[in-house]
């Protein structure tokens, strides 16, 4: 609040009052908002405008040159809608200071899939120590000596591995490109069947947008070894969610740790029951530190954009816009 409270030495700052989309578009075109220039915008936001959409890009005032977005996802909003704007509204996002704490979020899901630490956990909880009915807990698998295939080595996957390394994991990654030797740090590069074919672990790190949506599903599955875990702290979609049930209950995929689903807050019916997979509410970020840390990057985008006329850190799309 007080970085923020702080651009006031730069700039009259307004608030929105609309609580619903259709008022936020009405309110677009009023003269409080008529003349903003810079956003700094939440991801809680979306419960109010919804997506930031063809639809609601065009909405916004005429005024409006940059759009700092808290996380580092910004599947939320339509760039490409942003870019063609006349004059564009270029777009930033709050890289690498999410980067700790998903990567976190990931070991936490890959010790608790490989473990089968959820049925443990529920079973104690109700009052069942580590089974009931006749059932007791699996035996779970070690992480030593298992590869962990990285799909999508950006910031959180590169920190991942580091992790993964102190646990005696080997990491394989595969990327549109591959990596510097330096940004791989001993990561072996390799195609997009081989990551699926060679990882005990698979874990899923790329951006969600039109190419990489569902970019696992049933024909990625069939590719994988038997007893493979999935971990997803990106985006639900970038996996065919009914796929992976299907998986489960096959025994193709021994397990998962997910963060984060298809259409949250609502989970597959089939996951809730399922007491051996490990499932977070979106999670990732979520602790004061970072928190704290993202909101101050962004500030510092609405700062930057206003004093230079150049965001800190545009998201890749608008890198040249
Ligand atoms: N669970 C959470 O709370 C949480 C927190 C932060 C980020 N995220 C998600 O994690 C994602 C990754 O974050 P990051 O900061 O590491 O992003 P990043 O941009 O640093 O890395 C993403 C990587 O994916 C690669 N990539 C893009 N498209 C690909 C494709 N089709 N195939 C293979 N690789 C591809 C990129 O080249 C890049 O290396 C974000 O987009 C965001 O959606 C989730």
């Amino acid at each position: 609040m007080k970085t923020w409270e702080g651009l006031s030495d730069i700039a009259e700052l307004v608030e929105p009052q609309s609580t619903n989309r259709d008022d936020f578009i009405q309110e677009c075109t009023t003269y409080r908002l008529n003349g903003v220039v810079a956003v700094y915008r939440t991801a809680a936001s979306v419960s109010v405008t919804g997506l930031w959409d063809e639809e609601l890009v065009n909405a916004l005032p005429k005024s409006l040159k940059f759009c700092s977005s808290v996380g580092a996802g910004y599947d939320q909003i339509d760039v490409h809608a942003c870019s063609a704007r006349d004059p564009p509204i270029k777009v930033s996002n709050t890289p690498t200071a999410v980067d700790d704490a998903t990567a976190d979020t990931a070991m936490f899901l890959i010790l608790g899939a490989l473990r089968g630490f959820s049925y443990g956990i529920s079973a104690l909880r109700k009052g069942q120590w580590r089974g009931g009915n006749g059932e007791v807990a699996p035996l779970g698998h070690d992480p030593e000596g298992k590869t962990i295939g990285v799909l999508g080595m950006g910031g959180i996957g590169r920190n991942m591995k580091k992790k993964c390394e102190a646990f005696g994991m080997k990491t394989i990654y595969h990327n549109r490109n591959p990596l510097s030797e330096e940004l791989a740090g001993g990561a072996k590069y390799v195609s997009f069947d081989e990551l699926l074919a060679q990882s005990d672990v698979l874990s899923l790190n790329l951006p969600l947008n039109k190419k990489t949506r569902h970019i696992i599903s049933t024909a990625e599955f069939n590719n994988m070894k038997t007893g493979v875990v999935i971990i997803n702290t990106a985006r639900g979609a970038v996996m065919d969610e009914d796929a992976l049930v299907k998986a489960l209950e096959s025994g193709k995929v021994w397990s998962c740790g997910l963060d984060v689903y298809e259409d949250e807050p609502q989970i597959h019916p089939e996951l809730v029951k399922n007491p051996h997979v490990m499932l977070l509410p979106h999670m990732g970020t979520y602790t004061i530190e970072t928190m704290t840390a993202m909101e101050e990057w962004c500030i510092s985008n609405v700062r930057s954009a206003l004093e230079t006329g150049k965001l800190r850190s545009p998201v890749p799309e608008h890198v040249n816009l």
